[in-house]
């Protein structure tokens, strides 16, 4: 066989052989495959288990618990920084006012005392290299050691030995003076490689620094430079210093204990100061004295630690009168505080009386909640304080209760006009004002006799849906008839059990305008800037010096709002005098509130109405003469029918224009329907009802034609110029 024969026939070998080996790894390949296929990924248990590890997957991703984790991680972060935060803002606070200082200082501290520090080390490297230079001449010259003897020598004639003591002295200088040489040129040689390792200048620094080690030693200090250190005083130890000097918690302390001291008050100590968005909080523990010792140095205060008007606070610790907060307000603490938006998160009228409604905010940053269940009120401040406009925020709150209603009383202004929608009862005449007042009088009268007819256990009206409390606003309560007023005392005096509340508003709390009993009978009293009188009057003469300073605030400007809306409120809760804050007042998304609320909207119910203008009909017709007998002239009016005086149904009246809508004639059968819709109280009324409704005014039905038919009815118009005429009247 040729060569060319025999290389085929062994390359068709190889082939074969790796051919052979191929196959054989892919069959086993394809065996373990089929097996891992069949065996593996389609047998049940690995099924079952993939399924059960999707699912685990699908179930940690949809997992509910992650919000809760959520939430845990996110108040252990505040729980955290409640603990690190105040060093952290501490130390930032050092580094952002106090370091740059610092730094600065260090570097005129450095400029000051570097050219000292250079002369100094000059010159004792001068005194040093002197001091090298000249022990080593004496040294080599030996003049130390031979000059003396020699000397001796010649005093005593023995010029023999002095020759011979010269001639040795001549050998040794001269030795000496070859080591020296060496030693120098060796140190020369020394100093210039290592010169040449690290540079010239520092070498040469540092020969200086060795000599002026040296003249260091020999001589401690360089003559004319013996003063001792320059201490420069910025300030005495005592010396007060502004707050917004004061970046750390230690130096708010020192401020406020520096200015106290400073104002003649006698401190045990100061506690731990507390940083506030508007300022600092600081505790002081008095050691002698009152609290009022503070509290008569607020305004002075404001000067020394340099504060804005109005900026120093004092709250005295009720539980130890050595203890009170001062509270320093560098800014605005109530920024933050804005109008209620006109879609609450909340249901519409989902809240109720029986619990407190948040209407502000407190300086300390919890909010202002107020309890409002058979609660009378006063609000006092001067004009432009912001009564009306708290009086709007707490008739907001109420207005979402669906267990109180609202009336609205405002001799001189527009009251809660912009609440209007969601107000039961509003009156601006004198007439309209007290027949209201008589009303919720006579309310407050028949309610507590009757709970057991109503199923209400206890001694107290129990507020429902289908049983409101009557929360009664009155603006500007000064300008109210004398008769007005003496209801409102007897309101005030009898309503809490009946829960029939009042809430007044008034400039003055003087007798004249206000009352003697009015700030006593009522739990609530809210102080706006008013005067330093008025104080005392409401809350009594000590209070004062008890830190209630709403005489320290100032009412709106024409160009500013001031600290209106601010005040003090003394309240169930709120016992300390620490700065208020109520909710601003947005007309337009009051008002849209209001709209949305209007029909879910409570009204007082059915049996304590007819039962309250019965005991108005009686008391006024005199068969049963009670106190409020005394208002009869103002409030009745001649029935044709009985002869007797009747007292005109306001609110009825107002319902009867409020069914015509706009129809300028209706029917009276339709106009009962309509009642009827609007509240069940005229869900019985018949014909006559409405006409002894309407006889006060002098009305009766008339024949109205409409449809081509004649029935009995009532014109809108006649209704409501009689309705004016008697009001005028
Ligand atoms: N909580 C508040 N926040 C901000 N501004 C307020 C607040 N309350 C009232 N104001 C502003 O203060 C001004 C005076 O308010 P308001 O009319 O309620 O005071 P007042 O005491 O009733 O005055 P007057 O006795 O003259 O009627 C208004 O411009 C009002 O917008």
């Amino acid at each position: 066989m040729s060569v060319r024969g025999v290389t085929r026939a062994a390359v068709a070998r190889v082939r074969a052989t790796l051919l052979g080996w191929l196959s054989s790894v892919g069959a086993v390949v394809d065996a373990v495959a089929a097996w891992w296929i069949e065996r593996v990924l389609c047998s049940p248990a690995y099924l079952t288990a993939s399924v059960s590890v999707q699912k685990t997957v699908g179930s940690i991703r949809d997992w509910r618990v992650w919000p809760v984790l959520a939430e845990w991680i996110r108040a252990v972060a505040r729980a955290v920084w409640r603990v690190v935060g105040p060093p952290v803002r501490d130390a930032v606070g050092w580094l952002r006012h106090r370091a740059p200082g610092v730094v600065w200082r260090g570097l005129c501290w450095l400029a000051r005392r570097v050219p000292r520090w250079i002369w100094r080390a000059t010159f004792y490297a001068f005194v040093g290299a002197w001091w090298v230079l000249s022990r080593t001449v004496r040294w080599a010259s030996g003049h130390a050691s031979y000059a003396g003897l020699v000397r001796q020598m010649d005093d005593d004639q023995r010029h023999g030995t002095a020759k011979r003591l010269r001639e040795e002295w001549a050998r040794m200088a001269a030795l000496r003076s070859v080591l020296v040489l060496i030693v120098a040129v060796v140190v020369a040689l020394v100093v210039t490689g290592v010169a040449n390792k690290i540079g010239t200048v520092t070498a040469a620094v540092i020969v200086s620094g060795v000599f002026a080690l040296v003249g260091r030693v020999i001589r401690s200090t360089p003559a004319g430079d013996d003063h001792g250190p320059e201490v420069i005083v910025h300030s005495g130890p005592d010396e007060p210093f502004p707050i917004a000097d004061a970046h750390t918690r230690a130096e708010a302390a020192d401020a406020v204990a520096r200015a106290l001291r400073t104002e003649g008050v006698d401190l045990r100590m100061v506690g731990e100061a507390v940083r506030q968005g508007w300022g600092w909080e600081v505790p002081v523990i008095l050691r002698r004295g009152t609290p009022s010792q503070v509290v008569d140095k607020l305004a002075a205060l404001e000067t020394t630690l340099d504060l804005p008007a109005g900026g120093a606070m004092a709250s005295p610790d009720r539980t130890r009168r050595a203890r009170v907060v001062i509270r320093l307000a560098e800014r605005d603490p109530f920024t933050g505080l804005s109008a209620a938006p006109s879609r609450p998160a909340l249901p519409l009228v989902s809240r109720s009386i029986t619990a407190r409604l948040h209407v502000g905010s407190v300086i300390t940053g919890e909010p202002l909640a107020l309890g409002l269940l058979g609660v009378h009120g006063v609000v006092i401040g001067d004009t432009g304080s912001g009564k009306s406009s708290t009086l709007c925020t707490l008739a907001d709150a109420v207005t979402d209760c669906a267990d109180a209603t609202v009336w609205d009383l405002d001799p001189a202004g527009t009251g809660l006009d912009v609440l209007a929608d969601s107000i039961e009862r509003s009156e601006r005449t004198r007439a309209g004002i007290e027949d209201a007042l008589a009303d919720a009088l006579a309310l407050a009268e028949v309610r507590p006799h009757l709970l057991r007819e109503m199923g209400m256990a206890g001694r107290e009206w129990v507020p429902s849906p289908e049983h409101p409390a009557v929360v009664v606003f009155v603006d500007e309560y000064p300008r109210l008839s004398n008769a007005a007023k003496e209801m409102a005392v007897d309101i005030l005096r009898i309503g809490r059990k009946a829960r029939v509340s009042l809430l007044l508003a008034s400039t003055e709390a003087t007798s004249d305008t206000l009352g003697d009993a009015i700030a006593d009978t009522t739990a609530l009293k809210i102080l706006h800037a008013c005067r330093h009188a008025d104080v005392r009057l409401v809350l009594g003469p000590s209070m004062l010096g008890e830190g209630w300073r709403p005489d320290r605030l100032n009412p709106a400007s024409a160009d500013s709002p001031e600290d209106a809306g601010c005040g003090y409120v003394y309240a169930p809760h709120y016992r300390d005098p620490v700065l208020s804050k109520f909710r601003p007042v947005s007309d337009e998304d009051t008002a849209e509130r209001a709209r949305q609320r209007a029909p879910h909207r409570p009204r007082v119910d059915a049996v304590s109405w007819e039962a309250a203008r019965k005991r108005r009909h009686s008391n006024e017709s005199g068969f049963t003469p009670g106190k409020s007998g005394r208002h009869r002239a103002a409030l009745a009016l001649p029935s044709p029918r009985s002869g007797e005086p009747a007292p005109l149904d306001r609110m009825a009246v107002a319902d009867v224009l409020a069914a015509f809508g706009d129809d300028e004639r209706v029917w009276t059968v339709d106009l009962l329907a309509r009642l009827a819709g609007r509240h069940e109280r005229y869900a019985e009324w018949t014909p006559e009802d409405l006409a002894d409704a309407l006889r006060p005014l002098g009305l009766s039905p008339a024949q109205i034609r409409q449809d081509g038919r004649n029935r009995q009815g009532y014109h809108r118009q006649a209704v409501s110029d009689a309705l004016s005429r008697s009001e005028r009247g």
